[in-house]
């Protein structure tokens, strides 16, 4: 398998604090799917940022698709095609409306606002999501939220998806779905997730980040 998204070496430090990462590395081939793991604060999701250059590395490389990215540019074009669901839906939804914020990211692909919307639609379609459509953002529930958050990401057809604690506010049902959705989808996947019940639902390589570095468990 090619590789998708590769992550080198990492050091990294949140200014004037201690450091978190120090040379973790780890390697996404295509349609791989991962569960990251290790305790609170040992940097999931400062990993999973640098992967798509919300935050850049002290030291190391990040690679994807066999072309290395460091420039706001060459970050730009990678999360085209890498998608990041964030642990707090609230970081990632801004727009008014539902169909709004599923838009968004086709637009900015450069479809027209007629493809953006069909895009879109589509997606809520197959996560059976039609419902919330017209609904005003800001009003869902956590739960709805979060399912929507992961809409919003699909909808660019990424192929690698991040996902940071997915099932947080998820009802049983609900959970249940993702779960569903998440095993219907032909991407590589990288979950980080303290909820084992649902990450041994998924067939997942465990990588366990501890001290910095990460380690297949
Ligand atoms: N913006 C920030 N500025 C300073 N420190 C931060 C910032 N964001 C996170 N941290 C700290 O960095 C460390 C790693 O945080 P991170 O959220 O990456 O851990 P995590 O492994 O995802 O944790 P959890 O399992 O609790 O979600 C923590 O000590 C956290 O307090």
């Amino acid at each position: 398998m090619a590789s998708a998204l590769e992550l080198e070496g990492i050091h990294f430090a949140y200014p004037g604090r201690p450091s978190i990462l120090a040379g973790a590395s780890l390697t996404v081939a295509e349609g791989d799917r991962i569960a990251l793991v290790g305790p609170n604060g040992s940097g999931k999701s400062t990993l999973l940022r640098i992967a798509v250059g919300l935050l850049r590395p002290n030291a190391g490389r990040v690679t994807g698709f066999g072309r290395p990215r460091a420039s706001e540019a060459e970050f730009q074009d990678l999360r085209r095609d890498v998608g990041l669901v964030f642990q707090d839906p609230d970081d990632q939804l801004f727009c008014p409306t539902v169909i709004e914020d599923m838009a968004f990211g086709p637009l900015n692909l450069g479809q027209s606002r007629a493809e953006a919307l069909a895009t879109s639609e589509a997606v809520l379609e197959e996560l059976d999501l039609m419902h919330l459509r017209n609904r005003v953002t800001h009003h869902l529930s956590g739960g709805e939220k979060r399912l929507v958050t992961l809409a919003t990401v699909l909808a660019m057809r990424p192929k690698v998806l991040l996902l940071d604690e997915p099932t947080n506010a998820l009802d049983p049902e609900n959970a249940a779905r993702l779960l569903s959705i998440l095993r219907g989808l032909d991407i590589a996947l990288v979950l980080v997730s303290h909820d084992a019940a649902f990450r041994a639902q998924l067939e997942l390589r465990e990588m366990r980040l501890l001290e910095g570095r990460l380690a297949a468990r």
